[in-house]
Protein backbone atom coordinates (compact mmCIF):
# COMPACT_ATOMS: atom_id res chain seq x y z
CA UNK A 1 0.00 0.00 0.00
CA UNK A 2 1.22 3.40 -0.75
CA UNK A 3 1.72 5.62 2.27
CA UNK A 4 2.98 8.62 1.24
CA UNK A 5 4.19 11.59 3.87
CA UNK A 6 1.90 14.90 2.72
CA UNK A 7 5.24 17.45 2.36
CA UNK A 8 3.56 19.87 5.28
CA UNK A 9 3.86 16.93 7.99
CA UNK A 10 7.76 16.52 6.72
CA UNK A 11 8.58 19.66 7.13
CA UNK A 12 7.17 20.00 10.51
CA UNK A 13 9.05 16.82 11.55
CA UNK A 14 12.01 18.68 10.73
CA UNK A 15 11.71 21.58 12.19
CA UNK A 16 10.78 19.30 15.61
CA UNK A 17 13.96 17.45 14.92
CA UNK A 18 16.17 20.52 14.77
CA UNK A 19 14.35 22.35 17.69
CA UNK A 20 15.43 19.34 20.03
CA UNK A 21 18.45 19.42 18.95
CA UNK A 22 18.83 22.98 20.49
CA UNK A 23 22.65 21.29 21.89
CA UNK A 24 23.56 21.13 17.65
CA UNK A 25 27.59 22.02 17.57
CA UNK A 26 27.81 20.70 21.11
CA UNK A 27 31.45 20.16 22.07
CA UNK A 28 32.68 17.00 21.60
CA UNK A 29 32.74 14.62 24.68
CA UNK A 30 35.91 13.66 26.09
CA UNK A 31 35.69 10.40 25.37
CA UNK A 32 35.58 10.44 21.71
CA UNK A 33 38.47 13.09 21.51
CA UNK A 34 40.89 10.67 23.41
CA UNK A 35 39.58 7.98 20.55
CA UNK A 36 40.48 10.53 17.63
CA UNK A 37 43.83 11.56 19.25
CA UNK A 38 44.60 7.53 19.52
CA UNK A 39 43.31 6.91 15.94
CA UNK A 40 44.81 9.48 14.34
CA UNK A 41 48.44 8.81 16.09
CA UNK A 42 48.20 4.98 14.74
CA UNK A 43 46.93 5.96 11.05
CA UNK A 44 49.79 8.73 10.77
CA UNK A 45 52.42 5.67 11.96
CA UNK A 46 50.72 3.18 9.45
CA UNK A 47 51.52 2.47 5.82
CA UNK A 48 47.82 3.05 4.90
CA UNK A 49 47.40 4.46 1.06
CA UNK A 50 43.89 6.13 2.05
CA UNK A 51 42.99 9.18 0.89
CA UNK A 52 41.72 10.11 4.55
CA UNK A 53 45.32 9.46 5.37
CA UNK A 54 47.12 11.65 2.80
CA UNK A 55 44.88 14.59 2.92
CA UNK A 56 44.63 14.89 7.11
CA UNK A 57 47.37 17.06 8.08
CA UNK A 58 47.98 18.02 11.47
CA UNK A 59 46.85 21.25 11.23
CA UNK A 60 43.37 20.16 9.92
CA UNK A 61 42.87 17.51 12.43
CA UNK A 62 44.08 19.67 15.28
CA UNK A 63 41.51 22.60 13.72
CA UNK A 64 38.54 20.38 13.08
CA UNK A 65 38.84 17.51 16.04
CA UNK A 66 36.32 19.55 18.23
CA UNK A 67 34.00 20.80 15.46
CA UNK A 68 30.20 19.51 15.43
CA UNK A 69 27.80 19.46 12.81
CA UNK A 70 24.74 22.15 14.05
CA UNK A 71 21.69 19.89 13.07
CA UNK A 72 23.14 16.58 14.20
CA UNK A 73 26.37 16.99 16.65
CA UNK A 74 28.32 14.77 14.31
CA UNK A 75 31.92 15.23 14.96
CA UNK A 76 35.27 14.51 12.92
CA UNK A 77 35.16 10.69 14.69
CA UNK A 78 31.94 10.09 13.02
CA UNK A 79 33.19 10.89 9.73
CA UNK A 80 36.33 9.58 9.97
CA UNK A 81 36.11 6.34 12.55
CA UNK A 82 36.29 3.78 9.47
CA UNK A 83 39.38 5.00 8.31
CA UNK A 84 40.78 5.11 11.50
CA UNK A 85 40.09 1.36 11.93
CA UNK A 86 40.13 0.39 8.37
CA UNK A 87 44.25 1.13 7.07
CA UNK A 88 43.30 -0.54 4.37
CA UNK A 89 40.45 1.53 2.84
CA UNK A 90 40.77 3.77 -0.33
CA UNK A 91 39.57 6.56 0.90
CA UNK A 92 38.52 6.43 4.90
CA UNK A 93 35.59 9.09 4.97
CA UNK A 94 32.12 8.86 5.24
CA UNK A 95 29.47 11.75 6.06
CA UNK A 96 27.41 11.08 8.64
CA UNK A 97 24.85 14.03 7.87
CA UNK A 98 24.75 16.34 4.82
CA UNK A 99 25.95 19.25 7.03
CA UNK A 100 29.47 17.23 7.29
CA UNK A 101 30.50 18.00 4.14
CA UNK A 102 30.58 21.85 5.46
CA UNK A 103 31.77 21.48 8.81
CA UNK A 104 34.70 19.15 8.14
CA UNK A 105 34.96 21.34 4.36
CA UNK A 106 38.78 21.34 5.08
CA UNK A 107 39.31 17.54 4.98
CA UNK A 108 36.48 16.59 2.68
CA UNK A 109 37.39 19.20 0.10
CA UNK A 110 41.01 17.66 -0.76
CA UNK A 111 39.78 14.50 -0.54
CA UNK A 112 37.14 15.54 -3.18
CA UNK A 113 39.49 16.80 -5.62
CA UNK A 114 42.03 14.10 -5.26
CA UNK A 115 39.05 11.33 -5.83
CA UNK A 116 36.92 13.32 -8.78
CA UNK A 117 39.57 14.62 -11.08
CA UNK A 118 40.76 17.86 -9.84
CA UNK A 119 36.84 18.97 -8.66
CA UNK A 120 38.09 22.27 -6.67
CA UNK A 121 36.73 23.85 -3.69
CA UNK A 122 35.48 26.70 -5.65
CA UNK A 123 33.79 24.26 -8.56
CA UNK A 124 30.04 23.89 -8.78
CA UNK A 125 28.69 20.12 -9.72
CA UNK A 126 26.92 21.05 -13.17
CA UNK A 127 22.91 20.51 -13.75
CA UNK A 128 22.07 17.19 -14.80
CA UNK A 129 22.37 15.72 -17.63
CA UNK A 130 21.46 12.20 -18.91
CA UNK A 131 21.57 12.37 -22.48
CA UNK A 132 19.78 9.00 -23.67
CA UNK A 133 20.56 5.28 -24.17
CA UNK A 134 20.81 5.55 -27.38
CA UNK A 135 24.15 7.40 -27.64
CA UNK A 136 25.35 4.26 -26.20
CA UNK A 137 26.15 1.74 -28.64
CA UNK A 138 26.49 -1.69 -27.92
CA UNK A 139 30.32 -2.17 -26.22
CA UNK A 140 30.40 -5.96 -27.41
CA UNK A 141 27.86 -7.10 -29.62
CA UNK A 142 29.40 -10.46 -30.26
CA UNK A 143 29.65 -11.10 -26.39
CA UNK A 144 33.22 -11.65 -26.58
CA UNK A 145 34.53 -10.10 -23.76
CA UNK A 146 31.35 -8.14 -21.56
CA UNK A 147 29.95 -10.90 -19.02
CA UNK A 148 27.42 -8.30 -17.91
CA UNK A 149 26.44 -4.40 -17.91
CA UNK A 150 24.93 -2.60 -14.84
CA UNK A 151 24.62 1.47 -14.20
CA UNK A 152 23.42 2.59 -10.31
CA UNK A 153 23.21 5.92 -8.87
CA UNK A 154 22.43 6.64 -5.22
CA UNK A 155 19.54 8.83 -3.69
CA UNK A 156 18.83 10.38 -0.57
CA UNK A 157 15.28 11.11 0.52
CA UNK A 158 15.20 15.27 1.34
CA UNK A 159 15.23 15.75 5.01
CA UNK A 160 16.65 12.76 6.86
CA UNK A 161 20.16 12.67 7.49
CA UNK A 162 22.26 9.83 6.45
CA UNK A 163 22.84 5.89 8.13
CA UNK A 164 24.81 7.04 11.73
CA UNK A 165 22.17 9.70 12.45
CA UNK A 166 19.26 7.67 11.63
CA UNK A 167 16.86 6.68 14.44
CA UNK A 168 15.45 3.04 14.48
CA UNK A 169 12.13 4.41 13.80
CA UNK A 170 13.32 6.51 10.52
CA UNK A 171 14.79 3.50 9.28
CA UNK A 172 11.37 2.18 9.29
CA UNK A 173 10.00 5.28 7.98
CA UNK A 174 12.24 5.35 4.88
CA UNK A 175 11.43 2.01 4.06
CA UNK A 176 7.93 2.48 4.10
CA UNK A 177 7.99 5.64 2.18
CA UNK A 178 10.67 4.13 -0.70
CA UNK A 179 8.63 0.85 -0.97
CA UNK A 180 5.64 2.03 -0.89
CA UNK A 181 6.88 4.85 -3.60
CA UNK A 182 8.25 1.81 -5.76
CA UNK A 183 5.15 -0.21 -5.08
CA UNK A 184 3.42 2.75 -7.71
CA UNK A 185 6.03 1.44 -10.81
CA UNK A 186 4.00 -0.02 -13.84
CA UNK A 187 5.08 -1.17 -17.43
CA UNK A 188 8.71 -2.49 -17.07
CA UNK A 189 9.07 -1.70 -13.90
CA UNK A 190 6.82 -3.24 -11.83
CA UNK A 191 7.53 -5.83 -8.98
CA UNK A 192 7.83 -6.30 -5.60
CA UNK A 193 9.50 -5.38 -2.25
CA UNK A 194 11.60 -7.94 -0.33
CA UNK A 195 12.51 -6.88 3.02
CA UNK A 196 16.03 -7.97 4.51
CA UNK A 197 14.13 -8.86 7.75
CA UNK A 198 12.61 -12.25 7.39
CA UNK A 199 13.91 -12.82 4.87
CA UNK A 200 15.58 -16.82 4.88
CA UNK A 201 19.66 -16.87 4.95
CA UNK A 202 19.76 -19.13 2.09
CA UNK A 203 17.46 -16.46 -0.26
CA UNK A 204 20.04 -13.29 0.93
CA UNK A 205 22.83 -15.06 -0.16
CA UNK A 206 21.77 -16.26 -3.21
CA UNK A 207 21.22 -13.09 -4.35
CA UNK A 208 24.15 -11.57 -3.05
CA UNK A 209 25.96 -14.45 -5.11
CA UNK A 210 23.61 -13.58 -8.23
CA UNK A 211 25.18 -9.97 -7.77
CA UNK A 212 21.59 -8.40 -7.12
CA UNK A 213 21.61 -7.95 -3.05
CA UNK A 214 24.25 -6.01 -1.22
CA UNK A 215 26.42 -7.70 0.79
CA UNK A 216 26.36 -7.85 4.99
CA UNK A 217 28.74 -7.35 7.39
CA UNK A 218 30.79 -4.81 5.66
CA UNK A 219 33.44 -4.01 7.90
CA UNK A 220 34.28 -0.72 5.69
CA UNK A 221 30.80 0.45 6.23
CA UNK A 222 29.96 -1.23 10.13
CA UNK A 223 32.62 0.89 11.07
CA UNK A 224 31.09 4.38 9.48
CA UNK A 225 27.87 3.74 11.86
CA UNK A 226 26.24 2.12 8.61
CA UNK A 227 24.94 -0.69 10.24
CA UNK A 228 23.02 0.14 13.06
CA UNK A 229 19.60 -1.82 13.80
CA UNK A 230 20.54 -4.21 10.98
CA UNK A 231 18.14 -5.69 9.15
CA UNK A 232 15.68 -3.12 10.36
CA UNK A 233 14.20 -1.27 7.43
CA UNK A 234 16.74 -2.82 4.73
CA UNK A 235 15.43 -4.26 1.40
CA UNK A 236 15.65 -4.96 -2.29
CA UNK A 237 13.21 -4.10 -4.71
CA UNK A 238 12.79 -6.32 -8.26
CA UNK A 239 10.76 -5.76 -11.78
CA UNK A 240 9.67 -9.06 -12.73
CA UNK A 241 12.60 -9.59 -15.06
CA UNK A 242 14.82 -8.79 -12.49
CA UNK A 243 17.06 -6.54 -14.58
CA UNK A 244 15.88 -2.88 -12.23
CA UNK A 245 16.73 -3.34 -8.72
CA UNK A 246 16.31 -0.55 -6.00
CA UNK A 247 18.67 -1.00 -2.63
CA UNK A 248 16.76 0.04 0.06
CA UNK A 249 19.02 1.77 3.29
CA UNK A 250 21.95 -0.06 2.53
CA UNK A 251 24.94 2.67 2.00
CA UNK A 252 22.70 5.26 1.03
CA UNK A 253 18.66 5.60 1.12
CA UNK A 254 18.07 4.61 -2.11
CA UNK A 255 20.13 2.85 -4.81
CA UNK A 256 18.49 2.24 -7.96
CA UNK A 257 20.46 -0.17 -10.35
CA UNK A 258 19.93 -1.50 -13.48
CA UNK A 259 21.38 -4.97 -15.12
CA UNK A 260 21.64 -7.97 -17.68
CA UNK A 261 23.92 -9.93 -19.05
CA UNK A 262 26.12 -8.75 -22.77
CA UNK A 263 26.85 -5.32 -23.12
CA UNK A 264 24.04 -2.83 -24.55
CA UNK A 265 25.32 -0.20 -22.47
CA UNK A 266 22.33 2.04 -23.59
CA UNK A 267 19.61 -0.20 -22.62
CA UNK A 268 20.87 -0.71 -19.03
CA UNK A 269 21.19 2.72 -18.79
CA UNK A 270 17.83 3.99 -20.33
CA UNK A 271 16.42 1.71 -17.89
CA UNK A 272 18.08 3.24 -14.92
CA UNK A 273 17.01 6.98 -16.20
CA UNK A 274 13.28 5.59 -16.49
CA UNK A 275 13.42 4.54 -12.73
CA UNK A 276 15.01 7.52 -11.78
CA UNK A 277 12.36 9.42 -13.14
CA UNK A 278 9.03 7.30 -11.53
CA UNK A 279 10.53 7.55 -8.39
CA UNK A 280 11.19 11.17 -8.53
CA UNK A 281 7.76 11.93 -8.58
CA UNK A 282 6.89 10.27 -5.46
CA UNK A 283 10.09 11.25 -3.62
CA UNK A 284 12.24 13.98 -2.73
CA UNK A 285 15.47 13.95 -3.19
CA UNK A 286 18.49 15.62 -1.20
CA UNK A 287 20.59 17.90 -3.85
CA UNK A 288 23.24 20.69 -2.94
CA UNK A 289 23.83 23.42 -5.47
CA UNK A 290 27.36 22.74 -5.08
CA UNK A 291 28.01 18.89 -4.48
CA UNK A 292 25.13 17.84 -6.49
CA UNK A 293 23.02 14.83 -5.44
CA UNK A 294 23.95 13.99 -1.55
CA UNK A 295 25.47 11.07 -0.66
CA UNK A 296 26.78 9.18 2.36
CA UNK A 297 30.67 8.48 0.20
CA UNK A 298 32.25 11.63 -0.72
CA UNK A 299 33.50 9.10 -3.58
CA UNK A 300 29.43 9.05 -4.75
CA UNK A 301 28.39 12.90 -5.02
CA UNK A 302 27.31 15.01 -7.82
CA UNK A 303 25.84 11.95 -10.40
CA UNK A 304 26.15 9.61 -8.02
CA UNK A 305 26.64 7.05 -11.13
CA UNK A 306 28.72 4.17 -11.11
CA UNK A 307 28.23 1.94 -14.72
CA UNK A 308 30.15 -1.13 -14.78
CA UNK A 309 30.97 -3.89 -17.14
CA UNK A 310 31.67 -7.31 -16.46
CA UNK A 311 34.53 -8.28 -18.29
CA UNK A 312 37.30 -10.92 -19.22
CA UNK A 313 40.11 -9.20 -20.69
CA UNK A 314 42.81 -12.69 -20.57
CA UNK A 315 45.42 -10.36 -22.00
CA UNK A 316 45.28 -7.34 -20.14
CA UNK A 317 44.74 -9.42 -16.97
CA UNK A 318 48.03 -11.18 -18.17
CA UNK A 319 49.62 -7.86 -17.63
CA UNK A 320 48.04 -5.81 -14.59
CA UNK A 321 50.47 -3.14 -15.24
CA UNK A 322 49.37 -2.11 -18.58
CA UNK A 323 45.31 -2.38 -17.76
CA UNK A 324 46.37 -0.18 -14.52
CA UNK A 325 47.68 2.14 -17.02
CA UNK A 326 44.95 2.15 -19.57
CA UNK A 327 42.14 2.35 -16.78
CA UNK A 328 44.36 5.65 -15.29
CA UNK A 329 44.38 7.01 -19.09
CA UNK A 330 40.54 6.56 -18.99
CA UNK A 331 39.85 7.59 -15.39
CA UNK A 332 38.38 4.17 -15.04
CA UNK A 333 38.01 1.90 -11.76
CA UNK A 334 39.31 -1.78 -11.57
CA UNK A 335 37.32 -3.81 -8.89
CA UNK A 336 37.10 -7.70 -8.47
CA UNK A 337 33.95 -9.74 -9.61
CA UNK A 338 32.04 -9.37 -5.67
CA UNK A 339 32.13 -5.64 -5.92
CA UNK A 340 34.32 -3.09 -4.10
CA UNK A 341 37.41 -4.71 -1.98
CA UNK A 342 37.24 -8.49 -3.27
CA UNK A 343 38.95 -10.46 -5.73
CA UNK A 344 38.28 -10.76 -9.38
CA UNK A 345 37.10 -14.68 -10.16
CA UNK A 346 37.88 -16.56 -13.31
CA UNK A 347 39.35 -13.39 -14.40
CA UNK A 348 36.15 -11.22 -14.50
CA UNK A 349 37.09 -7.98 -13.52
CA UNK A 350 34.24 -5.27 -12.66
CA UNK A 351 35.50 -1.88 -14.84
CA UNK A 352 33.25 1.24 -14.45
CA UNK A 353 33.62 4.87 -14.11
CA UNK A 354 35.52 6.22 -11.21
CA UNK A 355 34.63 9.83 -11.44
CA UNK A 356 31.02 10.91 -10.81
CA UNK A 357 30.94 15.26 -9.71
CA UNK A 358 32.03 17.79 -12.06
CA UNK A 359 30.83 15.69 -14.97
CA UNK A 360 27.03 15.56 -15.87
CA UNK A 361 25.32 11.84 -16.17
CA UNK A 362 26.31 12.09 -19.71
CA UNK A 363 29.91 12.51 -19.12
CA UNK A 364 30.39 10.44 -16.52
CA UNK A 365 28.67 7.12 -18.83
CA UNK A 366 30.78 8.64 -21.68
CA UNK A 367 34.15 8.43 -19.73
CA UNK A 368 33.38 4.99 -19.03
CA UNK A 369 31.63 3.53 -22.83
CA UNK A 370 34.92 4.93 -24.11
CA UNK A 371 37.41 3.69 -21.43
CA UNK A 372 35.67 0.06 -22.10
CA UNK A 373 36.12 0.24 -25.73
CA UNK A 374 39.92 1.33 -25.24
CA UNK A 375 40.74 -1.65 -22.66
CA UNK A 376 38.74 -3.84 -26.05
CA UNK A 377 40.63 -2.30 -28.76
CA UNK A 378 43.85 -2.79 -26.41
CA UNK A 379 42.74 -6.65 -25.39
CA UNK A 380 42.38 -6.89 -29.63
CA UNK A 381 45.95 -5.50 -30.62
CA UNK A 382 47.49 -8.01 -27.86
CA UNK A 383 45.61 -10.79 -29.61
CA UNK A 384 46.69 -10.12 -33.25
N1 LIG B 1 28.53 -5.06 -14.50
C1 LIG B 1 28.10 -5.82 -13.50
N2 LIG B 1 27.45 -6.98 -13.75
C2 LIG B 1 26.98 -7.75 -12.74
N3 LIG B 1 27.12 -7.44 -11.46
C3 LIG B 1 27.77 -6.31 -11.16
C4 LIG B 1 28.29 -5.44 -12.14
N4 LIG B 1 28.88 -4.40 -11.54
C5 LIG B 1 28.74 -4.60 -10.23
N5 LIG B 1 28.08 -5.74 -9.98
C6 LIG B 1 27.73 -6.34 -8.69
O1 LIG B 1 27.02 -5.42 -7.90
C7 LIG B 1 27.21 -5.75 -6.54
C8 LIG B 1 27.58 -4.49 -5.76
O2 LIG B 1 28.87 -4.07 -6.11
P1 LIG B 1 29.66 -2.92 -5.34
O3 LIG B 1 29.23 -2.89 -3.93
O4 LIG B 1 31.10 -3.01 -5.67
O5 LIG B 1 29.23 -1.61 -6.10
P2 LIG B 1 28.06 -0.56 -5.97
O6 LIG B 1 26.74 -1.25 -5.78
O7 LIG B 1 28.19 0.27 -7.18
O8 LIG B 1 28.32 0.27 -4.66
P3 LIG B 1 29.63 0.93 -4.01
O9 LIG B 1 30.40 1.56 -5.11
O10 LIG B 1 29.06 1.90 -3.06
O11 LIG B 1 30.36 -0.20 -3.36
C9 LIG B 1 28.30 -6.80 -6.50
O12 LIG B 1 27.73 -8.08 -6.38
C10 LIG B 1 28.94 -6.66 -7.86
O13 LIG B 1 29.56 -7.84 -8.30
Amino acid sequence: MLRLRPFRLETFKVFCRHASKTGGGKPVDSNALAQLEEGYKKLVASNSKSLLKKHLKKDIFDNLKKKTTPSFNSSLLDCIQSGLCNHDSGVGIYAPDAEAYKTFADLFDPIIEDYHGGFKKTDKHPESCFGQGKDFANLDPNNKYIVSTRVRCGRSVKNFPFNPCLSEFEYAELECMISGALNTMSGQYKGGYLPLCGMEKSVQQKLIDEHFLFKEGDRFLETAGASRFWPIGRGIYFNEARNFLVWVNEEDHIRIISMEKGGDLGKVYDRMLGGVEALGKYLQFSRDQRLGYLTFCPTNLGTTIRASVHIKLPNLTANPEEMQKLATKYNLQVRGTSGEHTEAKGGVHDISNKRRMGLTEYEAVKEMYDGIRALIDAENKVCK
